[in-house]
């Protein structure tokens, strides 16, 4: 087979490259055939688009938008959408793919997507950002829509864009179409549930590695790498469940408190100071990096990719790790974390707790109906511990890590139905 050829294991860098390195093991652990691995290699639309925006000053900012849709196999293609000085279309293709693997691993009739938006929205007045994500939400309108492409949240955005770019795509309809995007506020069709569910489905991930890790969550440690969306919900619920939370981190820079942070403090805080914890009391402030090397029994990165790399996996000392973030460990580290008996929950299954309430967000847009939050979370609980059950039982099959069992169970998946559709 033509695609037997050893993939290069490049590390920190490209993640592109870094998701086929794994794309391609699990791949010959299936046996996959050239034509399906040929398809699933490669996006099947990458958009890039300029975007001029009117700033406050009166000049006219051009920004560059992207959106690349990996795969529509399994469905309508879903992922969110990042605000970041540092989005490029290699980062946007991976994330993209792992979107796919993602809803594939949690089994929801979705392919995968994702965009991004080059600018820093921290230097951006609401005004600036609004014409931002209506110029985008313009030049997308073809791709964008409910039954071909459904944006979300991601790094940088939150409901408040999703909101804007639900009502933009709804003027050119002529119609409100609250199901092209998830995310949304709660009073435009936006899910209970929604804003948590990340960091509930890492919590959730975090459990069912410590069962089998054997370590008690009531005596456990946890550090927390980003303080956002993910970070903030994934700490604040694993405290709840008894975990102490000794560090946390954002762009500020890092936390530490031996006797465990107080979550909510810390949440009060970082909503007063415009987002941030600079200044945050209720810890001492340490080296960023040594937040990743802190002799914990649980590390989640929540912040951006490439973080554990080859530079430092070896001096990991968390005998768990729960991805929160898309993509924070390189294909390198891999190798090194597995030789050194950590346990890694993946991305592509840890963080997939978002997209399974968007999903049900979606869901319940098209029924015209409400569901309640118990309701919510007791389904994507459910199908986050199927998933997990799923994937611990493809590592022992396969005599796999955990990671490269998530990619066989979702390449599988997509291969059979694309096997069943009959190619395109
Ligand atoms: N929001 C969601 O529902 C989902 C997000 N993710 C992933 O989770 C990660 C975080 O996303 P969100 O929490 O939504 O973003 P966010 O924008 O709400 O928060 C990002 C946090 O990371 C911090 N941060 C950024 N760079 C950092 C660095 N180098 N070191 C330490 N902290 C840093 C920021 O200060 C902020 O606290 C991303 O990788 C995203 O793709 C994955 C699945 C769903
Ligand atoms: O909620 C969604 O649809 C996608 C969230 C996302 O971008 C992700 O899981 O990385």
């Amino acid at each position: 087979m033509a695609y037997i050829e050893p993939a290069p294991i490049k590390d920190k860098g490209n993640p592109f490259e870094s998701m086929m390195s794994r794309f391609h093991i699990a791949a010959q652990h299936l046996g996959l055939d050239d034509e399906v691995y040929n398809v699933l290699k490669s996006p099947s639309k990458q958009v890039i688009v300029s975007l001029p925006v009117t700033m406050d000053n009166g000049s006219i900012k051009v920004f560059e938008g992207y959106r690349v849709i990996h795969s529509n196999i399994l469905g309508p293609s879903k992922g969110g959408i990042r605000y970041d000085m540092d989005v490029n279309l290699d980062e946007v293709k991976a994330l993209a793919a792992w979107m796919t693997w993602k809803c594939a691993v949690v089994d929801i009739p979705y392919g995968g997507a994702k965009g991004g938006i080059k600018c820093n929205p921290r230097e951006m007045s609401p005004g600036e950002i609004e014409r931002l994500t209506r110029a985008f939400t313009q030049a997308m309108h073809e791709i964008f829509g409910p039954d071909r492409d459904i944006p979300a949240p991601d790094m940088g955005t939150g409901p408040r864009e999703m909101a804007w770019l639900m009502d933009h795509y709804s003027r050119s309809q002529g119609m409100t179409v609250n199901s092209v995007v998830t995310g949304k506020p709660l009073v435009l069709g936006g899910s209970l549930g929604r804003t948590e569910a990340t960091g509930r489905g890492v919590m959730i991930s975090a459990l069912a590695g410590m069962e089998k890790m054997k370590i008690n969550p009531f005596k456990a440690t946890c550090a927390v790498q980003g303080f956002g969306n993910v970070g903030s919900w994934a700490a604040s619920l694993l405290e709840e469940r008894g975990v102490s939370i000794v560090s946390v981190s954002d762009l500020s820079g890092a936390y530490y408190n031996k006797d465990g942070i107080k979550i909510q403090e810390a949440i009060n805080y970082r909503n007063m100071n415009n987002g941030s914890l600079e200044g945050f009391t209720g810890a001492e402030k340490i080296d960023p990096e040594e937040l990743l090397l802190l002799e914990v029994d649980v590390l989640v990165p929540a912040a951006v990719e490439d973080v554990i790399t080859e530079n430092n996996a070896h001096q990991i000392k968390a005998k768990l790790i729960v991805e929160g973030a898309n993509g924070p460990t390189s294909a390198k580290a891999d190798a090194i974390l597995n030789d050194n008996g950590v346990m890694a929950v993946p991305d592509i299954l840890a963080n997939a707790g978002g997209v399974t309430v968007s999903y049900f967000e979606w869901v319940q847009n098209r029924l015209g109906y409400k569901w309640t939050a118990e309701r919510v979370n007791r389904r994507s609980d459910r199908i986050m511990k199927t998933a997990f059950d799923k994937v611990y039982e493809t590592a022992q099959e396969y005599n796999v890590s955990l990671r490269i069992a998530a990619y066989i169970v979702a390449i599988d998946k997509v291969a059979k139905t694309y096997k069943y559709r009959g190619g395109f």
